[in-house]
């Protein structure tokens, strides 16, 4: 996919995660999904990759989800696990990927949470996410990997770490921003900055998978 349906921009998440149900249609098996989060684990710098062990469904918590309302069985079943949404057998592939490409320095792995946004965490939002155990956050992915799940795709995940959230904070300057603050340039930023880096590593996880296939 080429950017993907946010639940801040207004679409539910049932559109949100439309693409990959289109996907299941057209024959596919595995979902790589990768975010721009912000890092809530105080090991995490500003670039690292989070491997998604796990997420943390916060949105669905309150009852928001891709699968409420009438289920089409096309998708897949009413009730459905999620104890192993994140597949192990990817996740050695990507864990070996990461030596031979000797990433290991900067990469981790951990549970991502995606929130409604746009705006990002205060300063409780982010003390709170830590105490709840998520190591990342954005505002994407979870309900794509649901849809994913639901449907029987295998999914594997992960964090371009482009910010860091803050558990302080910080003082206001007299032009009003904030040492602490996030902000959306310095995310598209690490973004850009990291495109060519991430690109040889997910070409690395499609070939790896592919010789499965
Ligand atoms: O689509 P992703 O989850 O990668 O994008 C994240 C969430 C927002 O769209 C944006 C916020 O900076 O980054
Ligand atoms: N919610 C959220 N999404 C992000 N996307 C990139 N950085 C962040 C962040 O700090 N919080």
């Amino acid at each position: 996919m080429q950017g993907r349906f946010h639940y801040y921009e207004g679409y539910p998440l049932s559109i949100c995660a439309m693409p990959v149900r289109l996907m299941k249609l057209l024959g596919v098996s595995y979902l790589i999904a990768s975010n721009a989060a912000g890092g809530l684990n105080p090991k995490y710098k500003v670039g690292d990759i989070m491997l998604q062990k796990d997420h943390f469904n916060i949105m669905g918590l309150a009852g928001l989800g891709p699968h409420i309302g009438p289920n089409d069985s096309r998708f897949g079943p009413r009730f459905f696990p999620m104890t192993n949404a994140y597949d192990e057998s990817i996740l050695n592939k990507v864990r070996q990927i990461v030596k031979d490409l000797k990433m290991e320095n900067k990469v981790h792995e951990g549970v991502y949470t995606c929130v409604g946004g746009p705006n990002y965490e205060t300063v409780a939002d982010v003390r709170a996410l830590i105490s709840l155990g998520v190591d990342s956050v954005g505002m994407s992915t979870v309900h794509e990997v649901i849809a994913a799940r639901q449907c029987g795709i295998r999914c594997f995940a992960f964090s371009l770490i482009t910010n860091i959230c803050s558990t302080e904070y910080g003082t206001t300057t007299e032009d009003h921003s904030c040492s602490t603050e996030v902000h959306s340039e310095e995310v598209l930023k690490v973004g850009k900055d990291m495109e060519d880096e991430l690109r040889i590593f997910v070409e690395e996880i499609v070939e790896a998978i592919s010789q499965d296939t």
